[in-house]
């Protein structure tokens, strides 16, 4: 397909990269690979390519996977039921263990060695690791009322050094959504949650959440009603009336970008190769999260005693 592109138009691609590549190279990107737009092993192989493409322009990619529709089909596989409310997995003591053999045993090795396919630089990680999260229980709130959720957790704290570390010596972490409390019990995490809460701690420059949808729709199923573009309090205002999945990605994205991010991307993680072209081409895709534009008191000149 390559072959039959016109020169000029290879070296358009090429050029039209340099700015994306200058921003952020030496910068820190956190992509969210959720389970959702994991559906073939094409899709997967090309995400770990450009995975390994951030590195070797010099950003430093960390991966943070998800892994809902492997959690739920193995739970099938052993006849546990389980359900979502407001977008989280109600986590039982039973379900727990089969999260963790799942995220950590099971997507995260799966990643882990794709990316490795290139040459050696993927480190697998959880919450556990080196203390990289601490979790603390947390519920949800629907209707007005506070929903107990089992063993599910947000992130209390993030120890970035144990990330740092791994990036410092050229890898590239691969992060699963497990972590223990202040008394040691296991927590599940939603993986968007904790990639966000990683995101801020990292200063990261660019947070990037794959999905299986085009992005954002401020209509939801209405597809002519997708949004490129929102600012943090547009997003504050809509997160009520979001549904499912998207409650906790959208949630997170308003984190980051409030916690000092600059952009949070929701991208189509069904199109192969979704992360390069949302960080190396002029029209990106998805739905961006951008901060609030600065009001007028903010550009009041600074007065100069
Ligand atoms: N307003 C909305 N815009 C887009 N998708 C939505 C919206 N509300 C709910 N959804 C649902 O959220 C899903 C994505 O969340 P989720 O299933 O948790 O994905 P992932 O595994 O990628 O984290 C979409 O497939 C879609 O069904
Ligand atoms: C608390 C909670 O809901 N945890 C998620 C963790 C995995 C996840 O977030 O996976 P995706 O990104 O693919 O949705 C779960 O059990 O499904």
């Amino acid at each position: 397909m390559l072959d039959s592109m016109p020169v000029a138009d290879k070296a358009a691609v090429l050029i039209e990269a340099m700015p994306w590549l200058r921003r952020f190279a030496g910068k820190i990107m956190v992509v969210k690979y959720g389970g959702n737009a994991m559906t073939n092993d094409a899709l997967k192989a090309a995400f770990a390519e450009d995975m390994v493409f951030l590195r070797t322009v010099g950003i430093k990619p960390v991966v943070v996977h998800g892994g809902g529709p492997q959690i739920s089909a193995m739970l099938d596989r052993f006849g546990i039921t389980s359900e979502f409310r407001g977008g989280l997995r109600v986590t039982t003591e039973e379900s727990m263990d089969v999260v963790r053999m799942v995220l950590v045993g099971q997507v995260q090795r799966g990643l882990v060695n794709l990316i490795n396919s290139h040459g050696p630089v993927a480190v697998g990680m959880s919450g556990e690791d080196a203390s990289l999260f601490t979790a603390v229980r947390r519920g949800t709130t629907i209707d007005g009322e506070e929903v107990d959720l089992g063993l599910v957790g947000d992130v209390e704290s993030v120890n970035s050094d144990a990330i740092l570390d791994v990036i410092g010596a050229g890898r590239i972490p691969v992060v699963s959504t497990v972590a223990p409390d202040a008394d040691g019990v296991i927590h599940n995490l939603n993986a968007d949650t904790a990639a966000s809460a990683l995101a801020v701690a990292l200063k990261a420059e660019k947070f990037v959440v794959l999905t299986d949808v085009e992005g954002v729709y401020a209509n939801w199923p209405d597809k002519s009603s997708l949004l490129r573009e929102i600012a943090s309090s547009q997003l504050a205002a809509m997160l009520p009336s979001l549904q499912a999945g998207m409650i906790p990605k959208m949630e997170a994205c308003l984190r980051a970008v409030d916690g000092g991010v600059p952009t949070a991307t929701v991208i189509d993680g069904r199109n192969p190769h979704s992360v390069l072209l949302e960080v190396f081409t002029n029209e990106g895709n998805g739905t961006m999260v951008v901060p609030d534009p600065p009001t007028t008191a903010d550009q009041q000149p600074e007065v100069i005693a």
